[in-house]
């Protein structure tokens, strides 16, 4: 068959749709992908090649822009043949794909996408990346890592390079900070969650996993669908990362005096803590409020809790910075707030790049308003977690210490911090603070 018209394979056409989605609709690599997958009937390890083709070229876009742009004679490229060089790119520095196969699938593939026109382009830029492994493009268009070791890891690990900055304050020192940086670029495992009386650890093992060192709810897949699981289908398990179960187990386990009836979720949509919460509380004789502003992911909150016993959670949707409660009624509270997401890069692989540094003053406002309702909302002797999927300081510690500052009736009694390349969590952010009585 001729090279004109050889079909282009099904993956590779299904990780441009991804690209182009996430590029031209804004849409989210992990929501658009399975739409994707669907449409072009890719299964198995068809399927997972073309996660690996979008995701990949999408996270690591921050190393190869600069190598396709070294490539180029003249600077500017259209859109969608950057797309399909960065998936060229990504098959040839990342991926075991030979070279011959890597270059001739993407000019089949930008022949049927955009046209003839760019196709020799295509073919020589990524001819020119084969010439070279990973780490010599690396030590040519990066900066250098003895003079600028955030620019350099910028480049080498693909992030922005005020990422780069902000990550390494939270560690507070630069000799994690490659790790960080490569756990973020790493696919994460599936993790599940037993909700205790709904099912058992025992059952999850039994589908094929193995327990997470600190939750003792939580099981790691070792293959095949979440989905297919029957208690996850059921809504006595769900998929969650263990760090998320760490910080709802450290409200559900805060040291508490008196009376323990009532709890709060303030910010619970799409609802994975907060069913593990009412899990905790059935068997605790409380009750969950489970409050979120967007309707649509209350809804989610009422579909994560189906399994709870009837008469425990109860779900509302409403602006927590307008509570539909009087105040200090509840015992413990976890307020889970909007954030960057910064924490949990690696099942996201377009957020680094749609995140701003001007995004902060407004989510951090927002942060000490949630805060503060929270704590309104506790009883006098009563426990609130607050937490992010971010570990900036902007969005963790100072936020804590602005609040605490203008309050006399709070302390904090407990802090964690997880990250992804220590703990293999995202890189959550939990203070337990108590109100005094
Ligand atoms: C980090 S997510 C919470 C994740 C959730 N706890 C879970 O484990 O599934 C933050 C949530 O806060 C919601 N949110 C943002 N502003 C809010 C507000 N003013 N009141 C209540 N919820 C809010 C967002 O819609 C989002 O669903």
């Amino acid at each position: 068959m001729s090279e004109r018209r050889r079909p282009v394979d099904r993956p590779r056409r299904a990780a441009l749709d991804v690209l182009t989605a996430v590029r031209a609709d804004g849409a989210y690599a992990n929501l658009v992908l399975p739409q994707v997958l669907r449409k072009h009937r890719l299964e198995g390890r068809d399927a997972g090649l073309a996660t690996e083709l979008a995701s990949g070229a999408i996270r690591m876009q921050g190393l190869y822009d600069p190598v396709i742009d070294a490539c180029l004679t003249k600077p500017r490229l259209q859109p969608e043949v950057r797309d399909v060089l960065r998936l060229g790119a990504h098959q040839l520095l990342s991926m075991r794909v030979p070279d011959h196969a890597a270059i001739s699938t993407s000019v089949d593939l930008v022949r049927a996408s955009v046209g003839q026109g760019p196709a020799g382009l295509v073919n020589a830029v990524l001819r020119a990346i084969s010439r070279r492994g990973v780490q010599d493009w690396i030590d040519d268009v990066a900066p250098g890592r003895a003079s600028d070791l955030h620019g350099h890891l910028a480049v080498a690990q693909s992030h922005p390079r005020w990422v780069v900055d902000a990550l390494a304050d939270a560690l507070g020192a630069d000799d994690e900070l490659e790790d960080l940086l490569a756990a973020d670029n790493a696919a994460p495992r599936v993790t599940l969650v037993a909700r205790p009386g709904l099912a058992s650890v025992a059952e999850l093992e039994a589908a094929g996993g193995s327990r997470t060192p600190r939750s003792p709810h939580g099981v790691v897949l070792t293959g095949g669908d979440p989905g297919s699981v029957p208690a996850v289908a059921e809504g006595r398990a769900g998929v969650q990362d263990e760090g998320s179960q760490l910080v709802a187990l450290a409200l559900a386990d805060a040291v508490l005096e008196g009376r323990d009836e009532t709890w709060l979720d303030l910010c619970a949509g799409p609802g994975g803590k907060a069913a593990l919460l009412a899990a905790i509380a059935a068997q605790r004789g409380a009750t969950l409020v489970a409050n979120e502003r967007q309707p649509h992911r209350a809804a989610l909150v009422a579909s994560a809790l189906r399994a709870v016993p009837a008469g425990v959670a109860h779900v509302l949707a409403g602006d927590g910075m307008r509570p539909a409660w009087v105040p200090g009624v509840f015992d413990r509270v976890l307020v889970d707030a909007a954030c960057t997401g910064l924490g949990a890069l690696r099942r996201r692989p377009e957020a680094r790049w749609r995140r701003a540094p001007g995004d902060l003053g407004q989510l951090v406002a927002l942060q000490q308003v949630l805060l503060d309702v929270a704590l309104e909302s506790v009883r006098p002797g009563g426990v609130v977690v607050y937490a992010t999927c971010s570990p900036l300081l902007a969005e963790t510690t100072e936020v804590v210490q602005a609040v605490l500052a203008r309050r006399a009736d709070t302390v904090e009694v407990d802090r964690l911090q997880l990250w992804p390349h220590r703990d293999g969590t995202d890189a959550m952010f939990a203070a337990t603070l108590r109100r005094e009585g």
